[in-house]
């Protein structure tokens, strides 16, 4: 064996030991987190624990608490590993937030557990080694809503990614694979303004804004047969009216916009907006269409990084789904494909012991069970191999470099070009 193959099989040995060591304290922090569920911004418990872990609980680190955003932090540590070549900068992010009525259904505990296990796993890597060819600086960034609004993006407009050259994490699901098509979205509310009346003495009198909303609803149903197969609109209705004998005077639905690409949104939304109109003209009710601040795009996919998960991964026992239609299905959406646009890295998804879906109440008891624990911190040493690669290598991170440049720039010109539904199966 050569003396760097040596080596790295040495740091990526310690990186899993200290996880291992690790393994009680990171348990009771993920749950923590999942046993008072917070909501998208509002995740105020999970940050002070996860900022008290790395202040209190690990030693080395500095820790900037709400960073950028109130429920978000930053804790970093290095550089280390050595006193020459140049700084890499690797982050690992944590998500936090939970579901309204259901918890921590998509296992975002996990994800923060992973975050924090692969970071002091690489640290303590790092800090065992002066041999490394470069010096390592180890970030874990905790990057709040996810479920609902896009915390990354908004910490993306406040430079929080800049000067990272790799970023990881890992989300739950009911598989192991290195990469799953997830899906643009913009999300948008509508709402209807009619006119109260009373609905039996003077029906004539009122604007009804429930049937606004409920002609809105049934025009997305029948636009839903005309759209690619690969698309996805399904939205609720938050607001229907206060009492059956008063013409609604307010309505207001929520839907989630998706296509493959993000080059295809624009034309999912006005072909959207179109019904959200025509059903405030039939009813003569003034409507309200507003956008969501933030637009999820797809994932940019990073194939070196992939491979040497997928190595790493089967040489921890992971045997990877290998079907297709898991494999080639679009899903749902991250704000992490908005941060792949910006620094190249992968989000892997991970079976957590369970068959349960995600978004049901059966997935969040999955992920506050203890058996989800072995395949939590088996990603979180994948992920933490997978920067030792890179960083042990200065050629793989810079094929790793060029890579995300070439895939940016490609997708750039297709955006630019008008290709849109170049991912869509049906083309
Ligand atoms: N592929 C990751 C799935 C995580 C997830 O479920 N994200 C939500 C995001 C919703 C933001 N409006 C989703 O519904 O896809």
């Amino acid at each position: 064996m050569c003396e760097r193959a040596g080596l790295l099989a040495e740091l990526k040995h310690g990186a899993g030991c200290r996880i291992d060591e690790a393994a009680e304290k990171l348990h009771r922090l993920s749950q923590d987190i999942w046993s008072c569920p917070e909501l998208a911004y509002d995740e105020r418990k999970a940050h002070d624990r996860l900022v008290a872990f790395f202040s209190q609980e690990e030693e080395g680190w500095k820790v900037d608490s709400h960073f950028k955003l109130d429920t978000a932090f930053r804790a970093t540590w290095g550089p280390g590993g050595g006193d020459e070549g140049d700084v890499v900068s690797v982050a690992f992010l944590c998500e936090y937030d939970a579901l309204p009525g259901i918890g921590h259904a998509c296992g975002h505990n996990l994800i923060a557990e992973v975050g924090a296990a692969a970071a002091l796993g690489l640290k303590a890597a790092v800090e065992k080694s002066s041999k490394l060819p470069v010096r390592v600086q180890v970030t874990v960034l905790g990057t709040p809503a996810e479920e609902d609004g896009g915390g990354k993006i908004d910490m993306m407009k406040e430079d929080a990614f800049k000067g990272l050259d790799v970023v990881f994490m890992a989300h739950p699901s009911q598989e192991d694979a290195p990469y799953l098509p997830c899906v643009a979205e913009h999300d948008v509310t509508v709402k209807y303004h009619g006119k109260a009346s009373h609905a039996s003495a003077y029906p004539w009198e009122g604007i009804n804004a429930l049937d606004a909303a409920v002609l809105c609803y049934n025009n997305l149903s029948v636009l839903r047969q005309q759209i690619k197969p690969d698309w996805r609109i399904h939205g609720i209705i938050k607001h229907g009216g206060v009492k059956p004998n008063i013409i609604p005077a307010y309505t207001e639905l929520e839907y989630y916009l998706r296509t493959p690409s993000r080059g295809e949104l624009p034309v999912i939304k006005s072909k959207a907006e179109m019904c959200f109109r025509s059903a405030a003209m039939a009813t003569g009710c003034e409507v309200e269409v507003e956008f969501a601040k933030n637009m999820f795009v797809n994932i940019l996919r990073n194939a070196t990084l992939e491979e040497l998960y997928e190595k790493n991964g089967k040489d921890l026992g992971m045997e990877f789904t290998t079907d297709e239609e898991v494999l080639t299905n679009g899903s749902g959406s991250t704000d992490f494909g908005n941060v792949s646009f910006a620094v190249p890295g992968i989000h892997p998804y991970f079976y957590i012991g369970s068959d349960a879906l995600n978004h049901t109440e059966e997935y969040t008891v999955a992920a506050g069970d203890e058996k989800a624990q072995f395949y939590t911190l088996r990603t979180a040493k994948a992920l933490a191999m997978t920067a030792l690669d890179v960083l042990l290598r200065p050629d793989l991170l810079q094929r790793v470099k060029d890579e995300f440049t070439e895939a940016k720039l490609k997708e750039d010109r297709l955006l630019k070009d008008g290709q849109t539904d170049r991912t869509s199966k049906n083309k």
